[in-house]
């Protein structure tokens, strides 16, 4: 690890926590919190939202708001956006990311031992007619991997967009670059949603808001150089990778903030109406998952 790694309010009090499930309340949001031989997990059972993962000897790999209660739903971990991403299309005044990151989620089911675990979640009451929807969660070997699945239990299909809003903790924006996209063609949101082709690393000199054309073949790399930090991120069933970071407009969001709007990025596996069919089929089971773990420092850097 490069400099010091700065911890989050959740963090410190996490790692102080006894090994095995403790359940808790924070801000007013109900979390489980998990803790084994192989590292640490939170769960938000508002929103069902992952909201901390640490593996075994290294330092979270998600940030969360230090300022939880200001909003209506938690900045920060794996938010669950579904089921449509951003703002809805035929209805702005539909609440933007769709229904699920502010809904009562259950834990259906914990397995854990010293070497990983699974965790089934749901939410707590249907949220959408005719859909249904789990959040699988597996830890293993260092690798959370969190599976969105969603089916379809009509005779029609319905339009359906997601993303898995993934927060990646990060020692200062400035110094931190994305590889695994270059030559890939992207829609700016900060631009109407205007269409160009990135070349090279992804930097962030500015607010940054766009969805990539990227299918699941190539894992992206974040590579922290002030942490000498890589974490390796993959998806399967999605065409989209969002990436934002909200820059100088982060002043006017009451949970982030100038002083922590440096401390993130977000990569999202996600389904966008740009670049994955927006809609689940008559009967369908659609599964968007994405994955995470950390890579050596800097080799990967110099593939
Ligand atoms: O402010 P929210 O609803 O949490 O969304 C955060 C961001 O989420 C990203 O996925 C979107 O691309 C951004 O446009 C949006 O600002």
């Amino acid at each position: 690890m490069g400099e010091q790694q700065w911890q989050g309010e959740l963090e410190q009090m996490v790692s102080g926590y006894e090994q095995g499930r403790t359940d808790l309340q924070w801000y007013g949001y109900d979390l489980c919190v998990f803790k084994q031989g192989w590292g640490e997990l939170v769960i938000a059972l508002d929103g069902g939202q992952v909201l901390l993962f640490r593996p075994a000897g290294e330092q979270p790999l998600l940030w969360v708001s230090d300022k939880p209660a200001l909003a209506g739903a938690i900045r920060g971990g794996v938010p669950v956006c579904w089921p449509w991403f951003a703002e809805h299309v035929d209805d702005p005044s539909l609440p933007k990311h769709g229904v699920a990151r502010t809904a009562s989620w259950m834990l259906d089911s914990v397995e854990m031992d010293a070497q990983g675990g699974h965790w089934r979640l749901s939410p707590a009451q249907t949220l959408w007619d005719g859909l249904s929807l789990t959040l699988d969660l597996k830890v293993m070997e260092g690798v959370l991997s969190l599976s969105l699945i969603s089916v379809n239990r009509t005779d029609q299909p319905i339009a359906m967009t997601q993303a898995l809003h993934s927060y990646f903790a990060v020692s200062d924006i400035a110094g931190v670059e994305l590889q695994g996209l270059d030559a890939l063609p992207l829609r700016d949101k900060l631009q109407d949603m205007a269409e160009r082709t990135h070349q090279g690393a992804v930097t962030f000199p500015a607010e940054t808001d766009v969805i990539f054309a990227h299918n699941s073949e190539t894992e992206v790399m974040l590579i922290d150089h002030g942490w000498q930090r890589v974490i390796g991120i993959q998806k399967q069933g999605s065409h989209s990778t969002v990436v934002w970071n909200p820059g100088a407009s982060a002043a006017a969001m009451l949970d982030v903030g100038v002083d922590q709007v440096s401390r993130f990025v977000c990569v999202e596996a996600a389904r966008t109406r740009f670049y994955d069919h927006p809609w689940i089929a008559a009967g369908e089971t659609q599964r968007l998952t994405t994955s995470f773990r950390v890579l050596p420092y800097p080799d990967k850097t110099t593939d």
